[in-house]
């Protein structure tokens, strides 16, 4: 078994007060056992004006990512983080970082799916971000094989198929969910997601008032392979963590207790046809 953690804070637009949050939960989550920490979407930033995006992206790199890897490797544990990557346009890419504990990047997935919404909250994300053209391998880490999604792209059960497929036994979902769609729709959404695939679900959240017209709904959380919530944040908007057991046995179990993965009807759907690595 193998200790992991969700992380959930309010961003704001100042990179280095979202940085010293990260460090508080590195820290916190090191000392608790964790092996490996999730950390929301758009840790680096959440700007109150979308058209400063792309020149806070472009320090992202240096001012973000670089010493966070640092601060990983100091506290030997593997980080999964939400960052804006700058692109050669004007608009940036939606990133989902792996950072091993020796505080190389080791995985980069670009969100497949943008957030475009004509409905109050106004948020069309397209505005400014570029889409992702692939879904990357699951990763290996202490705790399991890490399948990397991002936010909005929770909606998407092709790309949790498509991960599990490639042998993912946790699904990370980095996420800024909107007040009113997490009320209805997030923790039904996550726990389908693990009773669908068997496998854990970690899910880091950003929570709280950003800035005047942009809040989010929190409630990060870990599920197990059976859909139960192991662990979950308050309603807290101060950096906070939830703790939990990854068993790769006990998920073993409920894929054999239990084998829907191989009663799929691969002669209809033949994507879903190569064997998962269990
Ligand atoms: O804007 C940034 O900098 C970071 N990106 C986000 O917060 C994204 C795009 S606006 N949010 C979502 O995908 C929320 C999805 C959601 O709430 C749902 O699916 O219901």
């Amino acid at each position: 078994m193998v200790l992991v953690a969700v992380g959930q804070f309010c961003g704001t637009a100042a990179v280095s007060q979202n940085l010293e949050a990260c460090f508080t939960l590195i820290r916190r989550a090191a000392h608790l056992g964790s092996k490996v920490l999730f950390l929301p979407e758009a840790s680096d930033f959440i700007a109150g004006d979308p058209k400063d995006i792309p020149r806070l992206a472009q320090w992202t790199d240096t001012d973000f990512v670089r010493p966070l890897a640092n601060e990983a490797a100091k506290h030997d544990l593997h980080i999964s983080v939400g960052v804006h990557e700058a692109s050669d346009t004007d608009k940036v890419y939606n990133t989902h970082l792996i950072i091993d504990s020796l505080g190389n990047v080791c995985a980069k997935y670009r969100k497949l799916h943008l957030f475009d919404l004509d409905q109050q909250p106004r948020l069309v994300e397209s505005a400014s971000t570029r889409p992702g053209s692939e879904v990357v391998a699951p990763v290996p880490t202490p705790a399991g094989r890490v399948g990397l999604s991002t936010c909005y792209d929770l909606r998407f059960p092709t790309l949790s198929a498509e991960l599990v497929r490639q042998g993912a036994q946790i699904l990370t979902y980095p996420s800024a969910f909107t007040l009113r769609t997490g009320a209805a729709h997030w923790e039904p959404l996550l726990r389908a997601r693990a009773i669908e695939n068997q496998c854990y679900v970690a899910a880091a959240a950003q929570i709280g008032k950003h800035h005047p017209t942009r809040s989010s709904y929190g409630h990060a959380m870990i599920i197990d392979p059976w859909g139960a919530i192991v662990a979950q944040c308050s309603d807290i908007t101060q950096p906070s963590l939830a703790i939990a057991d990854i068993d790769l046995e006990y998920l073993a179990g409920v894929r054999s207790e239990l084998p829907v993965l191989r009663h799929q009807r691969v002669d209809l759907f033949p994507w879903l046809a190569k064997d998962t690595s269990e």
